[in-house]
């Protein structure tokens, strides 16, 4: 169960440290069973992916059932409700929405006799990955494929673990009503791989983004190089500031939303109150009961989960930042006013009007965020991480008559001669 640790009495470096570990994806055992698991789809391809699906997800594919049918697409929508319809229609729009205002533009600017700028191009095919092991998660459908889909990308390769009866109907319809059609029945370490390097089954593509378990993220983390990645998205964090104003019961549901994604993932309460600590600990022992993945959560709090009492605000802005966690809630009564403090956080859910499952939903921020500390450097998904831009330059021959000496003196400063040269030979 979550245990209340009291800094104001001294700081206790073990849990801190414990955090950090976490935070580190350094499971040793994890990490060799990851690099096995990437050496072989590269070496033996379709087969290896085969054959660890088989033993990870518990389904026989091959090159032949791999790949979802439009037939199993119409399927799917036979299994959902008008309402979930309804509301992921609503979740697109709002999603869309915000992921529009990202949208960059080509740029020049025309000098005499120069233009010079910036033409933004989307990637050509991506892979995203739609986790599903424990859990089934068409909003991370949205959340991936719109920013792509807004960029422009051509070709999104979408890959999503399978169970017997298929990939969840959810998941198809969502993936179906933004217009991503190429879906692949595979899911862990195996599928990033497999995107990376191409199998017979599955295209190469240049990037891979979106969100999984620990397998999910340090695959992506070891192939990095091979494709680009939008960042280490792994098992869920939330952590709550809050003071004495806060409701208890409201934190408490809150830190239980993310302790049931993964018996890895993390929640963390840093308060000002003894009493708010005290109120939220009893409040998730009462609120755990009635919760289906109660064994999940007990777990995760168990194992990463922890409630922290401070001093001062301060102190408890000072503990978020060195953990940089991939949500932040602030349950505070001045939370503007602090916000210029908050350095490090995937993303930042202000009052108690704000919980962190409308953002997962549908609000229209992205909630592919940074995990693992990586929010200290990482950014959330963006329409950014599926665009590139290409420099373009041009000078008149008058332009560069005039530049011409301070580009030879700059190249000879380098010893390049034939740098020089190639400025030279043109008067
Ligand atoms: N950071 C984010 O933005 C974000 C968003 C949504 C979800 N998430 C996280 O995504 C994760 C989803 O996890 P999940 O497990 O439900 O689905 P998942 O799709 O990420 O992982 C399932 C796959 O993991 C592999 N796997 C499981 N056990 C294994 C083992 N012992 N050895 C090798 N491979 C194994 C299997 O191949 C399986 O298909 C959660 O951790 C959740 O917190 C994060
Ligand atoms: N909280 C997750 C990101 O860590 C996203 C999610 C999807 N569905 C529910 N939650
Ligand atoms: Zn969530």
């Amino acid at each position: 169960m979550i245990e209340i640790f009291d800094f104001r009495k001294g700081i206790d470096n073990g849990i801190l440290q414990k955090l950090h570990n976490r935070s580190k994806l350094e499971n040793k055992e994890i990490a060799k069973k990851v690099e096995e698991i990437i050496s072989n789809v590269r070496e033996r391809k379709d087969k290896a992916l085969f054959e660890y699906t088989y033993m990870f997800d518990g389904i026989n594919l091959d090159k032949s059932t791999v790949k979802v049918t439009k037939e199993e697409i119409k399927n799917a929508y036979k299994e959902v409700e008008g309402e979930f319809l309804k509301a992921i229609d609503k979740a697109i729009k709002n999603i869309t929405e915000f992921h529009e205002k990202q949208k960059q533009s080509t740029w020049m600017d025309f000098k005499e006799g120069i233009v010079y700028g910036q033409i933004i191009r989307p990637l050509s095919q991506v892979g995203i990955y739609v986790p599903g092991g424990t859990a089934a998660y068409p909003s991370s459908v949205l959340m991936n494929g719109i920013p792509a889909k807004v960029a422009g990308v051509e070709r999104i390769v979408m890959v999503s673990p399978a169970s017997k009866k298929g990939i969840n109907p959810y998941v198809l319809v969502a993936a179906d009503r933004i217009g991503i059609n190429e879906i692949y029945k595979v899911g862990g370490a195996q599928a990033v791989a497999a995107l990376a390097f191409g199998t017979e089954s599955i295209p190469k593509v240049d990037k891979i983004v979106g969100p999984g378990n620990i397998f999910v993220a340090m695959a992506k983390r070891a192939l990095y190089g091979h494709v680009d990645i939008d960042m280490v998205a792994g098992p869920s964090e939330v952590l709550v500031i809050a003071d004495e104003t806060a409701n208890p019961k409201y934190v408490a549901a809150d830190l239980l939303s993310q302790a049931e994604h993964d018996v890895m993932a993390s929640s963390i309460l840093v308060t000002t109150s003894l009493e708010v600590a005290q109120q939220v600990k009893i409040e998730i022992e009462r609120q755990m009961e009635y919760l289906e993945r109660k064994e999940i959560i007990e777990k995760s709090l168990k194992n990463f989960g922890a409630i922290i009492v401070v001093n001062d605000l301060q102190e408890a802005i000072g503990i978020a930042n060195d953990i940089a966690p991939e949500h932040l809630e602030l349950n505070i009564s001045n939370a503007f006013e602090i916000i210029g403090e908050i350095k490090n956080a995937g993303a930042v859910f202000v009052g108690e009007y704000s919980p962190e499952p409308l953002g997962d939903y549908l609000a229209g921020p992205n909630h592919v965020l940074p995990t693992s500390g990586t929010a200290r450097f990482f950014s959330p998904l963006s329409v950014t991480d599926f665009i590139k831009k290409m420099n373009i330059l041009y000078y008149s021959k008058d332009s560069l008559r005039e530049v011409k000496e301070d580009v030879i003196t700059l190249a000879n400063s380098e010893g390049l001669t034939a740098h020089a040269n190639s400025i030279k030979v043109r008067f």
